[in-house]
């Protein structure tokens, strides 16, 4: 397997490298040019199908100038608080609340908050790419305006005639292939800063079939995202609290979670009293500049697992999750700090908020593994069982069930966070507009439509296609139920925090022994009991269950799958549903079996189907 570390200028670097790391500015525009980092030449072109994995585009998150002509202030941000007026109203004359108060109030932060979606779907088509185009390709994606896009399927009909199958959707943000980077920023994760300072965890994942533009969309994200944030610490009513913003980076390759910023140190994952999921020995960065953030980010996409496969040649073979936390640092009193001198600085931070940016390997089918070696196939099995996993999850909050299965893998794990609680996510679907994708594309669009219909503000237009109506499923499935988290939570003692000034000495530390670093005796991933298993295999042919219609009859066998757990329970129901497709209590027992030899067909598992 061809195993590229790569920085954020596209360059391939040896994978032995890993030298310990310093970053060198922390100014904006010292060091490395960021001009350098940005410019045409390295950020090349589409070709060859694939090329330029972290290319930016013309939007560039940083360049020289970034200082000097700050991003247009957006209507989520709060209002800059002129430093003056902290002059005049100082921290020590005002209390943490008395802070707040002053610069917004209880119902302001309530309204800002509830105008922000639980959760948010936005799809993002990317450009017919070089190869593409020389092989001709029809672009089978049309995006209509700012929330609808058509999929013209080409069929053919038993008679071997073609026709074209078209397939609308919705969603709250549909953007073509023209919108930049900064734009994706502005829809997507944007809105949700000034949230994470009022204890928010929020999750934004771009998910889509591999090539599709999931790590070209992400990766500038987090930079945005951390110099809004630094802006937003260094306003008064944030400063006086003492709040700082921290970074840290892993990735989950092959079932197992791995240091990004830590020479790719195995990390495990435990749950503390609380349920809360903690990773033990991850290291976490308080950084305060976003030129650091940049370095960091480099450091960790250097560190990533890529590879190359028959979709793409530079493709993502991990889970890379990115979290930007925002922490208020307790002040201590000196008899305390005495008492505490040899306890961890962790201990005096409480968490605030955070942000987790993840990049999901992308989904393949066996198809396109043909041509892969044992290795890349085995990678793709185990990417192909957490999104499978994913996708439980999100089934379950679907169907409102009690139990989640998050424990299916380390992906859904760490995620947990995302679904539960005072939480926001964000999904990005990435979609290649190639005719030949088209099967893909599909799949993407009806697993963000089933994401979508987990908020309770989403859009109820469904999809629509020239088959048999397809009845909307939204009027039975309600939301979850999101308790709010009041409080700022203890950070868990395992996360090992660092400073910028600790950096230079953090190589001779990652070899001191690290009790924590011991073999995976407590892994969480275990096959779940899925009450409601069987589904996906049941909707082989690529439906959901919302779309299962009689075709021979062109009549809808059911409405929804909330109506179907129902029915369920009513034998004769059952008996109704099993003339046309098999029972769900029944498909479970049968499938667990082939769900088994499914899973162990190695990557020739086929998500999604
Ligand atoms: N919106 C876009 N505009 C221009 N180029 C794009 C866009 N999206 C993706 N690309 C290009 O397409 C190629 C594949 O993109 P990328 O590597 O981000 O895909 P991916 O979904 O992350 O793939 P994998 O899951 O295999 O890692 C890259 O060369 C990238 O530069």
């Amino acid at each position: 397997m061809l195993l590229r570390n790569l920085n954020f200028n596209g360059e391939s670097l040896p994978a032995s490298v890993s030298e310990p790391y310093t970053p060198t500015a922390q100014k904006f525009g010292s060091g490395t040019s960021a001009e350098g980092l940005y410019s045409p030449e390295l950020r090349g072109e589409l070709g060859a199908g694939l090329l330029d994995l972290h290319a930016m585009d013309d939007t560039g998150l940083l360049s020289e100038d970034v200082d000097s002509e700050p991003f247009e202030p957006s209507p989520f941000m709060p209002k800059e608080i002129d430093d003056d007026e902290d002059d005049m109203i100082t921290g020590n004359q005002l209390g943490p609340a008395d802070n707040y108060n002053a610069v917004t109030s209880e119902k302001e932060i309530n309204t800002r908050e509830n105008n922000v979606a639980k959760i948010k779907v936005v799809v993002r088509k990317r450009p017919l790419n070089r190869k593409e185009l020389s092989r001709k390709e029809d672009d089978a994606v049309a995006v209509h305006d700012s929330s609808s896009l058509t999929v013209y399927e080409p069929k053919l009909k038993v008679d071997l005639t073609a026709y074209v199958e078209q397939h609308e959707f919705c969603f709250d943000a549909v953007l073509d292939e023209d919108v930049s980077n900064d734009e994706v920023y502005r829809e997507t994760v944007e809105p949700i800063i000034p949230i994470i300072f009022q204890r928010t965890k929020a999750t934004c994942f771009a998910y889509g079939q591999t090539g599709s533009g999931k790590t070209y969309t992400m990766q500038p994200l987090p930079l945005r995202a951390a110099q809004d944030m630094i802006r937003l610490l260094n306003q008064p009513v944030y400063r006086n609290q003492n709040f700082k913003l921290w970074l840290s980076y892993f990735e989950i390759y092959g079932g197992k979670l791995y240091d990004l910023l830590s020479d790719r140190r195995h990390l495990l994952m435990r749950e503390d009293g609380k349920k809360q999921v903690c990773i033990v020995g991850l290291q976490e960065f308080e950084v305060s500049d976003v030129q650091v953030v940049r370095e960091y980010i480099e450091r960790g996409n250097a560190a990533r697992s890529t590879g190359s496969t028959g979709a793409n040649e530079e493709s993502s073979r991990s889970h890379a999750i990115l979290q930007l936390a925002v922490k208020k640092h307790i002040i201590v009193t000196e008899t305390r700090r005495q008492r505490d001198r040899d306890a961890n600085e962790a201990k005096n931070t409480k968490a605030v908020g955070k942000i987790s940016f993840i990049d999901l390997a992308g989904s393949e089918r066996g198809a396109d593994t043909t041509d892969n070696d044992r290795q890349t196939r085995i990678e793709g099995a185990e990417i192909n069982k957490s999104l499978l996993a994913l996708k439980e999850c999100i089934r379950a909050l679907d169907n409102d069930q009690i139990h989640i299965p998050f424990r299916g893998s380390k992906l859904t794990e760490v995620l947990r966070d995302s679904f539960v609680g005072n939480s926001r996510t964000v999904m990005i679907s990435c979609i290649s507009p190639n005719a030949g994708s088209c099967e893909h594309t599909l799949n993407t669009l009806r697993y963000a439509d089933r994401v979508k219909s987990l908020s309770k503000g989403g859009n109820t237009r469904k999809e629509q296609s020239t088959a048999p109506t397809i009845p909307s499923m939204r009027e039975s499935s309600s939301a979850p139920s999101y308790p709010l988290s009041v409080e700022a939570e203890e950070v868990p003692n395992q996360i090992q925090e660092k400073r910028p000034v600790d950096i230079s000495r953090r190589g001779a530390e990652n070899f001191t022994s690290n009790s924590s670093m011991e073999p995976d005796r407590n892994n969480f991933s275990m096959i779940p009991s899925y009450s409601n298993r069987g589904k996906e295999e049941n909707g082989a042919s690529g439906l959901n269950d919302r779309e299962r219609v009689d075709f021979s009859s062109g009549r809808t066998v059911y409405n929804s799958k909330a109506q179907l757990i129902q029915n369920s329970a009513n034998a004769q129901e059952d008996e109704k549903v099993t003339r046309v497709s098999p029972p769900r209590r029944k498909v479970i027992r049968e499938d667990k079996s082939e769900k088994q030899n499914y899973m162990k067909k190695d990557s020739g598992i086929e998500f999604m189907r």
